[in-house]
């Protein structure tokens, strides 16, 4: 495809995204493309943007934050869950759940990442939530025009507006990164914590600040990590539930497996037994992925396994420099993998005997190979949560929006365009 003037390849070939991601993974990278232009915002050393040995040494620091013992501890997630819960009409009126789920994981990832929450869901929040929002929203937005302009990003290079934005998300994070290099810094408390046998919250700013106290790289490998954490599990739960008050006879199905779940703890291993619950997230991400287009660049001169030739069949050369774009959307919606059903909401495909379509690269909603998502567990962790504990509180849910399909709004996520309008039943 003419990418605004910049020859680029689209591919939905299982092939090919194997190759990208896995068994060609050194060909490939983010930096070119990424690295210049988020540079401003998110500085020049991160997950993001990097590559090679910058990118092990960033993907190292983060993924301790994503052990087994970080993902089932489930008690702040919890206390955050109440509050979200309890901002939900009992009176059967109309809610948007997207926005409410949105300043849910705002406030589970700023604790999880800073150490601090921004508590967005409680009236009174210890600073100016709505302006650090506004802040970031824009930050992200002028980063992905920049990114989607490719050539044309030049005509955005003075933008004043784009950079008081993340001057001020600077400024919010550059204060936990003082925290955390002083609490480095300070002597071990010896004292009388000693004997206590509380375990310790993994954050991982302060994890990270025992690896580096330089403010400027710390700030960088933080705002990275929090960047694709924004928004991206609040707009999966909420497309969730966008496909739940559409498809009654599923929500039923989620009770009933809910309801025997009785009064059991939520752990980490219970929802693991959640046949219907995981079936209806992983057919919403198949379906209405958040994440749904990989773009990476050649990094020298590379050969990918289908797509030349005149049937599409045979190799095809990629010259170093040019971009792929990996489509998950049109992956998760061929008719030739999923049926002539594909656009459909079915959970029941998930079901026993049902065909492999993650060995086989044909299900990625995460991505897969080195750079794969390092939050999978923990996102299914948390929509499994949610999804169980909505069905233990409401009867049913239905469908409050003029407009029954699901509207794509396209940012660096995908989201419904109509939000989630939806009335939830008590019972
Ligand atoms: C439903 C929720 C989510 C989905 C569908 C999702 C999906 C993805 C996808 C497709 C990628 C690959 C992007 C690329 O390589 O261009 C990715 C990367 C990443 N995600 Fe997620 N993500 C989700 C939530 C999260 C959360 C909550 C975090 C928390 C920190 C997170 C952290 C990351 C990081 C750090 C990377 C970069 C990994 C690397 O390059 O090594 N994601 N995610």
């Amino acid at each position: 495809m003419n990418a605004l003037g910049h020859a680029q390849i689209q591919t939905t070939q299982s092939k090919n995204v194997q190759a990208v991601a896995a068994t060609q993974f050194d060909d490939f990278g983010v930096r070119p493309r990424r690295g210049k232009v988020a540079a401003p915002f998110l500085g020049s050393r991160g997950i993001f943007t990097a590559d090679g040995e910058l990118w092990k040494h960033s993907r190292a620091l983060i993924r301790p934050t994503f052990s087994r013992n970080e993902i089932a501890d489930l008690a702040s997630f919890e206390r955050h869950v109440n509050r979200f819960l309890a901002l939900i009409p009992v009176d059967s009126s109309t809610v948007d759940l997207q926005p409410l789920a949105k300043r849910l994981f705002l406030d589970t990832s700023t604790e999880f990442l800073f150490g601090q929450s921004v508590e967005s869901l409680l009236p009174e929040t210890p600073f100016d939530t709505a302006e650090f929002l506004t802040a970031f929203d824009y930050s992200v937005l002028g980063l992905a025009l920049r990114l989607m302009t490719g050539p044309f990003k030049l005509l955005f290079a003075i933008d004043p507006t784009w950079q008081k934005a993340y001057t001020k998300v600077h400024a919010f994070v550059d204060k936990h990164v003082d925290i955390a290099i002083d609490r480095q810094r300070r002597p071990v408390d010896t004292g009388k914590n000693k004997n206590s046998n509380a375990r310790e919250k993994y954050i991982l700013l302060h994890q990270m600040a025992i690896e580096t106290q330089d403010p400027c790289d710390l700030r960088s490998q933080i705002l990275n990590a929090f960047f694709p954490a924004r928004d991206t599990v609040a707009v999966a739960f909420g497309n969730a539930m966008f496909e739940l008050a559409r498809h009654p006879s599923v929500w039923e199905n989620l009770r009933g497996e809910v309801l025997d779940v009785g009064a059991q703890p939520l752990t980490f291993e219970l929802f693991k037994s959640l046949k219907t619950t995981r079936a209806i997230i992983n057919e919403t991400l198949r379906l209405d992925l958040p994440a749904s287009r990989i773009i990476r660049t050649a990094l020298r001169d590379t050969v990918l396994p289908v797509g030349g030739g005149p049937d599409g069949c045979s190799p095809v050369f990629m010259p170093k420099g040019q971009n792929i774009e990996v489509n998950l959307y049109t992956l998760h919606h061929d008719p030739q993998i999923w049926g002539a059903d594909a656009d459909d909401f079915k959970p029941e495909r998930w079901g026993e005997g049902r065909p492999s379509w993650e060995a086989h690269w044909q299900y990625e909603p995460f991505f897969g190979g080195m750079r794969m998502c390092p939050a999978q567990n923990q996102v299914i962790t948390q929509i499994s949560y949610l999804l169980v504990r909505m069905a233990q509180r409401f009867r049913a849910v239905e469908n409050r929006d003029s407009v029954w399909n699901f509207k794509e709004e396209i940012k660096l996520t995908v989201e419904s365009r109509n939000g989630v309008k939806i009335a939830l039943i008590a019972g």
